[in-house]
C-alpha cells in the first residue's frame, strides 16, 4: 500500500465551503485511523452531507470521526475508498486484510473484541480456562461469529423493512451451516450424526455439548436483531427438542424425516402453547382434542396466540386438552400437528419487534391428527411441557446473555469515544458508576448460566426436572432483570442516539424497545420468581428452625 505523507494529505484539502462546480482536479482526502481516504467522490453521497467532509479535508480526522460513526462504517468502505497509509501517524492500523490471507489463530484474534467485559471469559486472554470449555467450543465460536456477521447486515435490512424471514437465508442457515442443528441442541444431535452433518468449527454432532449449545444462541443474540432472530429460530428452537425427543408413537423414520426438513431450512415448526386466555396459565388451556369415533384421529379445535414463527410454520407442536374441561394440567397432551392435515388458518400479529418473527394466530378448525402423531401420553402432555420449559427459558438466558455483551461493549466504546464538557464520557464518575452496574450484572448472569448450563450437562432429565425447574426460573427472572437495568443504564449512556434507529446508537435504540419480549415469552417475570420460590419451598425441610 503506498505511503502518503503528512505534506501529500494536506494538499488534497478539497476546497472548503466551495460549491459543486469545484475543478474535477481538487481531491478532498482525509486521514482517519492512520489510512488516507479520497472522499472527493464520496461527498455527495455521504449521509452526514458534504459540510462535514470539507471542515477536515486534508487533515487527520480519527476523533472526529469515531464521534459520529462505528466502526462497521470503516470496515464497509475502506476497500473502496482507501488511497494509501499515512506516513509517520501515531494511529494504529486496523486490520483490514481479508481473512483467507490471515491464519486461523490471526483470524481468531481479530474477531476477538479487545474491550474489557466484551467477551466470555473462554476468550479473555490471561484468564485460566474453565473447566467446562475445550478448544472445540472455541473453534465453534469463532466459526458461528465468522459466518453471522456474514449476514448481519441482511438480517439488520429485513428487520427494518418489516418483511418475513425469506427461506433462502433459512435454508442457509440449515443446509449450508448446519446452525439450524446447534440452535436446537443435543436432542437433535442424534439424528444430525446420523444425516452426516458437519457443525460450525468442523465439529461432529456427537462432540456437541450444551456450551456449544449456549454459545449458539449467545453467538445469535449478539449479531442477529431480535425480530429476525426470532423468525430463524425463536419458533423452532422452541418446538424441534420436543419433536425430537417426545414424537415417539410415529414410526422413526418419520419422526427423523420430519427433523431432518427442519434442521435443513426446508420446512419449519413452531411452539403452540399459550392461549388468548392462558398465556402463562398453561394449565388452563382450553383448546380441545377429542377422539374420532374410529380412533384413528384427535380432532381439535381451539385458538392459539403468540405464536413466534407461526405464520410460516408446517408444524405445529400443539398443547391440548384430552382431559374433561377443568381437569387442569391433569388433562394435558402434546399433539403435533401438520398443517396439511388441513383445518389450521393463521392470521398474523403485529408485535413490537418485527415483522420477521412472524408472530401468528393459529387457528383449529376440525383438525384430524392421526393419533400416531400424539407426543407422550395421553393427559401427560403437562411433563413434556414442562421439561420443554426449562430448555426454553435456558435459551431464552443464554440469547439474552449474548446480546447484553454486545451493548456492554458499545457502551464502554462510546464512552470512552465520546466527548462532551471537554472530557471524555468516561471521565465521569457518574458514568463509571453505570458501567459498573451492568458489569457486575452481567458477569454474575454468566456466572449463573455457567452453573446451570453445566448441571444440565451432567443430570438425567427426571432429575433435571425435579431440581432445576425452579433455579432455571429464577435464572430467567434474574437475567430480564439485569437487563431492564443493562437497557435502561445504556440509554442514558447513549443519550438521543438510544432513540435513534440507525447509527452508533442502534443497538441500543434495538434493545430499550425490545427487551421486554424476554421478560414475557417463556413464562413472564412474575410467574417465574413465584414459580422459583414454590419450587423451594415444596423442598424445604420440615423441622427446619431458624
Ligand atoms: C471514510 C469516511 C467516511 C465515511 C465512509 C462515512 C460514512 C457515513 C455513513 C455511512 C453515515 C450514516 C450513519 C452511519 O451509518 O453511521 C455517516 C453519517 C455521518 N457522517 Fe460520515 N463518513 C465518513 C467521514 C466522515 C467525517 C470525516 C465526518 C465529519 C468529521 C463525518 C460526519 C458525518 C455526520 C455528521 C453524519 C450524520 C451522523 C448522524 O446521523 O448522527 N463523516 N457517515
Amino acid at each position: 500500500m503506498r505511503e502518503i505523507s503528512q505534506d501529500e494529505l494536506a494538499a488534497n484539502c478539497g476546497t472548503r465551503f466551495a460549491s459543486d462546480e469545484r475543478p474535477s482536479s481538487e481531491k478532498l482526502w482525509v486521514a482517519i485511523d492512520g489510512y488516507v481516504y479520497d472522499l472527493t467522490k464520496f461527498e455527495k453521497l455521504h449521509p452526514g452531507g458534504k459540510a462535514v467532509l470539507r471542515m477536515v479535508g486534508g487533515q487527520e480526522c480519527t476523533k472526529e470521526f469515531y464521534a459520529l460513526h462505528n466502526k462497521s462504517v470503516l470496515e464497509k468502505y475502506h476497500k473502496r475508498l482507501c488511497v494509501g497509509k499515512l506516513k509517520d501517524s501515531e494511529q494504529n492500523l486496523t486490520n483490514f486484510e481479508t481473512s483467507s490471507a490471515m491464519s486461523k489463530e490471526e483470524e481468531q484474534e481479530s474477531l476477538a473484541s479487545k474491550v474489557p467485559f466484551a467477551e466470555i471469559p473462554l476468550l479473555r486472554p490471561n484468564w485460566v480456562r474453565q473447566p467446562w470449555w475445550t478448544d472445540s467450543h472455541r473453534d465453534f465460536l469463532f466459526d458461528l461469529r465468522k459466518k453471522l456477521s456474514g449476514i448481519q447486515e441482511e438480517c439488520e435490512q429485513i428487520e427494518k423493512q418489516g418483511k418475513y424471514v425469506p427461506d433462502e437465508l433459512q435454508e442457509v442457515l440449515g443446509k449450508e451451516w448446519n446452525l439450524l442443528s446447534c440452535l436446537n441442541g443435543t436432542s437433535v444431535m442424534p439424528i444430525a450424526q446420523k444425516l452426516g452433518l458437519v457443525l460450525p468449527g468442523g465439529l461432529q454432532p456427537k462432540e456437541f455439548d450444551l456450551f456449544h449449545e449456549y454459545i449458539a444462541h449467545a453467538e445469535f443474540g449478539r449479531r442477529i436483531p431480535v425480530g429476525t432472530r426470532n423468525g430463524l429460530a425463536g419458533g423452532m428452537a422452541i418446538s424441534l427438542p420436543a419433536i425430537a425427543h417426545f414424537a415417539g408413537n410415529m414410526p422413526e423414520a418419520l419422526r427423523e424425516q420430519i427433523v431432518a426438513d427442519v434442521l435443513s431450512g426446508k420446512k419449519k415448526s413452531c411452539l403452540a402453547v399459550s392461549e388468548p386466555q392462558a398465556g402463562s396459565d398453561v394449565a388452563n388451556i382450553i383448546t380441545m382434542a377429542v377422539k374420532s369415533k374410529c380412533g384413528k384421529y384427535y380432532i381439535v379445535n381451539g385458538i392459539k396466540k403468540w405464536i413466534t414463527g407461526g405464520m410460516n410454520a408446517d408444524y405445529f407442536v400443539t398443547a391440548v386438552r384430552t382431559g374433561p374441561v377443568g381437569s387442569g394440567m391433569k388433562g394435558i397432551s402434546l399433539l403435533l400437528v401438520d398443517k396439511s392435515f388441513g383445518g389450521v388458518t393463521l392470521k398474523h400479529i403485529k408485535t413490537s419487534d418485527a415483522m420477521a418473527a412472524a408472530t401468528a394466530w393459529v387457528y383449529y378448525d376440525d383438525v384430524h391428527v392421526p393419533v400416531e402423531y400424539l407426543m407422550g401420553q395421553e393427559n401427560k402432555g403437562f411433563r413434556c411441557i414442562v421439561a420443554n420449559f426449562n430448555h426454553e427459558r435456558w435459551l431464552i438466558c443464554a440469547g439474552v446473555v449474548g446480546s447484553l455483551r454486545t451493548i456492554l461493549e458499545d457502551c464502554f466504546l462510546w464512552a470512552t469515544q465520546r466527548e462532551v464538557f471537554g472530557k471524555a464520557l468516561i471521565q465521569q464518575p457518574v458514568i463509571r458508576q453505570k458501567l459498573a452496574r451492568m458489569i457486575g450484572g452481567l458477569e454474575s448472569l454468566e456466572a449463573y448460566m455457567d452453573s446451570i448450563t453445566y448441571q444440565m450437562a451432567h443430570m438425567d432429565s427426571f432429575t433435571q426436572m425435579i431440581e432445576l425447574g425452579g433455579p432455571t426460573a429464577i435464572l430467567k427472572f434474574q437475567v430480564t432483570r439485569v437487563m431492564t437495568m443493562i437497557s435502561d443504564e445504556a440509554v442514558q449512556i447513549f443519550g438521543g442516539r438510544a432513540l435513534t434507529a440507525s447509527g452508533l446508537g442502534k443497538n441500543i435504540e434495538q434493545m430499550q424497545r425490545t427487551f421486554k419480549f424476554a421478560s414475557i415469552l417463556g413464562g413472564s417475570e412474575e410467574i417465574m420468581a413465584d414459580l422459583g420460590v414454590r419450587q423451594a419451598m415444596a423442598m424445604f425441610p420440615q423441622h427446619a428452625r431458624l
